[in-house]
């Protein structure tokens, strides 16, 4: 093979470029252990006051790592008596974004990857754990899994993402108007937007 016509896998944007770099943890990161709390009180994977939310509570690990556990519910099912998989990806992608906290950066997904391995039945706590495993420029590799049975049960789902770092502008440019004046309004959300931010 050429070089001018790599192999598939160099060429995927979950394959971090030869001069990425190991992601830090911010040295104000919460300890591991330390509940990290919901970035926003209405999102859907993890905020306390959206009824038709996931309810994911998320953990500060070790490293540039978090876990978090999420229940399936009936309202989670695909198939009867199954979750569905777009909300199983869900799950993933909130606990990736909750690297956020380890790295104070403001991250968005960008692309997200996952493998389903094994159906998860209604009223399983799905155990998810995500790693940030490189970084490059903005972007921050991530890998996550969820296991089923307990922290060290067999995994269910994995994925693999690339996020990309924004600024705050990122959600007051694009939001909509109502929902990003009362955050701005809100000191609690302020300051949680901070809390991301490497010189808060
Ligand atoms: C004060 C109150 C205000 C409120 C504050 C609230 C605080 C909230 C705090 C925290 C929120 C966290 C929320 C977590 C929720 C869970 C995670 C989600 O579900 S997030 C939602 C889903 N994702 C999106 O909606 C992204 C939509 N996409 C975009 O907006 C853009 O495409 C964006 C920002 C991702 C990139 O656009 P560009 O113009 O900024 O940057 P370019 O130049 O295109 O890319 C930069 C680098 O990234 C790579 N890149 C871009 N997109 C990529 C992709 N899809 N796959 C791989 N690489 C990608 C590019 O190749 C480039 O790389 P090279 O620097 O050239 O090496």
């Amino acid at each position: 093979m050429s070089a001018a016509n790599p192999p598939a896998s160099q060429k995927s944007p979950l394959v971090p470029p030869p001069d990425a770099t190991d992601p830090v943890r911010h040295p104000e990161a919460p300890a591991p252990g330390e509940p990290l709390g919901a970035h926003y009180d209405m999102c859907f994977g993890c905020g306390g006051g959206q009824p038709h939310g996931l309810h994911l509570a998320a953990r500060a690990g070790e490293g540039v790592s978090v876990t978090a556990e999420f229940t399936v519910r009936t309202a989670h099912q695909g198939a009867p008596g199954l979750a569905h998989g777009g909300v199983l990806t869900s799950a993933l992608d909130e606990t990736l974004g909750s690297l956020s906290w380890l790295m104070h950066v403001i991250a968005v997904t960008g692309r997200l990857e996952t493998d389903f391995l094994q159906p998860v039945p209604v009223d399983t706590l799905l155990h998810l754990e995500a790693r940030a495993t490189a970084v490059h420029g903005r972007k921050i590799y991530a890998t996550a899994t969820g296991r089923i049975g307990g922290p060290d049960g067999p995994v269910a789902v994995r994925a693999d993402a690339v996020f990309i770092e924004v600024k705050v502008e990122h959600f007051i440019e694009n939001g909509r108007q109502e929902e990003i004046r009362a955050a701005m309004d809100d000191p609690d959300q302020v300051r949680r937007a901070r809390a991301f931010e490497v010189n808060p």
